[in-house]
């Protein structure tokens, strides 16, 4: 018998039906609940005497188990505004709150601190150790996080596992293929159990088949890990996928 079906006026089973409506109704708000909430940021550069503004009054939401891509011509400001988003680097005004962490008023060393446990890095060239097989470099990033030794193996397995190449670990980078080495730095940016990952053009070195292959992974991990994925992008095949698009153009996102 599932727990809703049990019978009133017992009050062991009706314990149960109500923590677990109460956990559900509790997952159910998070996930109406924006993970990150960026508001009216400015971002200028001094560039040669002169002020660049990149961001010119970006404002954004991301919900959990999101698809969220950004696109615009190269100079706009993507990077600018991923950088923001994953703490590396703060706006000169405006908001950046993440899981309720105001990012735009904390410092470096807060902001590593939520980055490191909170947040996973996808990279164009896929950021990998060369000598260290596809299983030392996912437990590399386990280490790095701190989690406990006895979890470790089991957690790189099953993220090599979740990204398709259980049967590839012990391969290091140059025996592996470019998609291939993507999905290890896949595996790697989530084993912490990060709920933001962050991807700038992680497509952009591989041909069409394998570019479509992450875009599988990222979808099947957005299921089973439940993180929210923003990522850049200049392709039009896989913008097709994303729950929301966002263009920049001229410092601000373009209003359809
Ligand atoms: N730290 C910095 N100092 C000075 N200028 C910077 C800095 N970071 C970025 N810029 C400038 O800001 C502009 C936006 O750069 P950004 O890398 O965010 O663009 P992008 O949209 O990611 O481009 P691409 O698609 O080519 O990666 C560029 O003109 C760049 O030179």
């Amino acid at each position: 018998m599932l727990p809703e079906e049990s019978d009133a006026g017992n009050g062991a089973p009706n314990a149960v039906v109500s923590r677990d409506k109460a956990q559900r109704a509790k997952e159910l708000a998070a996930l109406n609940e924006p993970l990150l909430i960026v508001k009216d940021v400015q971002r200028s550069f001094q560039v040669g005497g002169q002020k660049l503004h990149v961001l010119k009054g970006i404002s954004m939401e991301l919900y959990p188990k999101q698809l969220v891509m950004l696109r615009g011509r190269s100079g706009s400001g993507k990077t600018t505004l991923m950088n923001l988003i994953g703490g590396l680097d703060q706006p000169n005004s405006g908001e950046i709150v993440f899981k309720g962490h105001p990012f735009h008023t904390w410092n470096d060393e807060q902001r590593t601190v939520v980055r490191r446990s909170e947040i996973g890095f996808i990279f164009q060239s896929y950021a990998l150790m060369p000598l260290l097989s596809a299983y030392e470099n996912v437990e590399l990033s386990l280490r790095m996080a701190q989690t406990p030794r006895a979890e470790w193996k089991a957690r790189v397995q099953h993220c090599l596992e979740l990204v398709g190449l259980g049967k590839r670990m012990h391969h290091r980078p140059f025996e592996l293929s470019g998609g291939e080495q993507q999905r290890v730095a896949i595996a790697k940016s989530i084993a912490h159990r990060p709920s933001l990952l962050l991807a700038d053009e992680p497509t952009a070195e591989l041909d069409s088949q394998m570019g479509a292959q992450v875009m599988n992974v990222f979808q099947n991990i957005i299921e089973e890990e439940k993180v929210t994925i923003c990522m850049t992008t200049h392709d039009p095949t896989i913008l097709e996928v994303a729950d929301h698009v966002f263009e920049m153009v001229d410092g601000k996102f373009k209003q359809y």
